[in-house]
């Protein structure tokens, strides 16, 4: 039987959703054994610089992808969210599985809702899009960054860091948390999610055609149109990490329909288009031609401008 090395970051929730990938996989019959592979990102060694100031999405894939490369790994479950736009030639997303919650959640000390947070109440993210959505409900909070895993977020809120910090509310059900420690979910209208969020995406390299067989087996149609409309999205906009940027499709079985979301970094200008179709490349093009219209690709010009001065 051939045996699959599967590559992991090493942190609590890639790990957890690793095994939690290779079990359906057996579940399905996949005639494989499986060895996971831990590998150290550069994502997870700086924790405490602004993610988006270190180089972004790619900083957790990177080396996970020079793994495949080298055939050390044959497959990583990566969280979609942290996939760049583009994968590189070689390589393809074999499956994506059923989507879970794409919300954030927020989680506060003694559970102050939201919108009752004192004015001048400190809530933690390391998200331009999470951060600019929540200034656009409460201009008076700050917003102060946050970086570590999910168990050191909960710790520092837990110590008075903060009074209330956001989370993804898949990570938080991958890890098998109980929903009681969240305050509230953040609605799809009040926060659009990231593109991706609360999906998972395997990647492998592109001739492997026996496992991308087994792989396929286990990709979720919803999901998979939903995703298409989303990074189709992302693709055209661009962006960078240094620009809030958010994206959600729904699919019935006929029609996608998505939310783009663009911001500037301060949240001043904001830009939010939801377009309906059959074609969900179609419907992640049009969003995006229409936030570009609308002068979404001026914001994303002046701060790529910024970066590089
Ligand atoms: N940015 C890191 C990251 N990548 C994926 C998740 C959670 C799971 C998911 O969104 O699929 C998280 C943590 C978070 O944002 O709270």
């Amino acid at each position: 039987m051939r045996k699959i090395i599967v590559g992991s970051r090493r942190s609590k929730l890639a790990l957890t959703q690793t095994k939690w990938f290779i079990e359906q996989m057996k579940q399905a019959g996949a005639p494989f054994e499986f060895e996971v592979k831990e590998i150290v990102t550069k994502g997870d060694q700086i924790l405490d610089v602004m993610l988006s100031k270190v180089g972004g999405k790619g900083l957790f894939v990177k080396e996970i992808q020079q793994a495949l490369f080298d055939k050390e790994i044959d497959f990583a479950v990566h969280s979609m969210k942290d996939m760049p736009a583009v994968i590189p030639d070689g390589l393809t997303v074999g499956c994506i599985p059923k989507r879970v919650d794409p919300r954030d959640a927020y989680i506060a000390n003694d559970h102050v809702r939201f919108m009752d947070l004192p004015i001048g109440a400190v809530v933690g993210t390391s998200s331009l899009r999470r951060s600019s959505q929540l200034l656009m409900l409460r201009p008076d909070i700050e917003i102060k960054w946050i970086r570590g895993n999910i168990d050191t977020r909960l710790r520092k809120l837990r110590d008075g860091e903060f009074d209330a910090i956001l989370l993804a509310a898949a990570g938080l059900k991958r890890m098998g948390w109980d929903d009681n420690i969240v305050t509230e979910h953040l609605s799809l209208e009040d926060c659009i999610p990231a593109v991706g969020q609360g999906a998972l995406a395997i990647e492998c390299r592109e001739d492997d055609a026996e496992l991308l067989n087994e792989l396929a087996k286990l990709t979720d149609e919803k999901t998979w149109v939903e995703l298409q409309a989303e990074r189709t999205f992302l693709n055209e906009m661009d962006g960078s990490c240094q620009v809030p940027i958010g994206g959600f499709a729904t699919y019935d079985g006929n029609e996608v329909e998505m939310t783009g979301f663009i911001a500037s970094p301060d949240a001043i200008q904001v830009f939010r288009e939801t377009v309906k179709g059959t074609d969900p490349v179609a419907v992640g093009k049009e969003v995006s031609k229409i936030l570009r219209d609308q002068g979404a690709a001026e914001v994303i010009k002046k701060v790529k401008a910024e970066m590089d001065a």
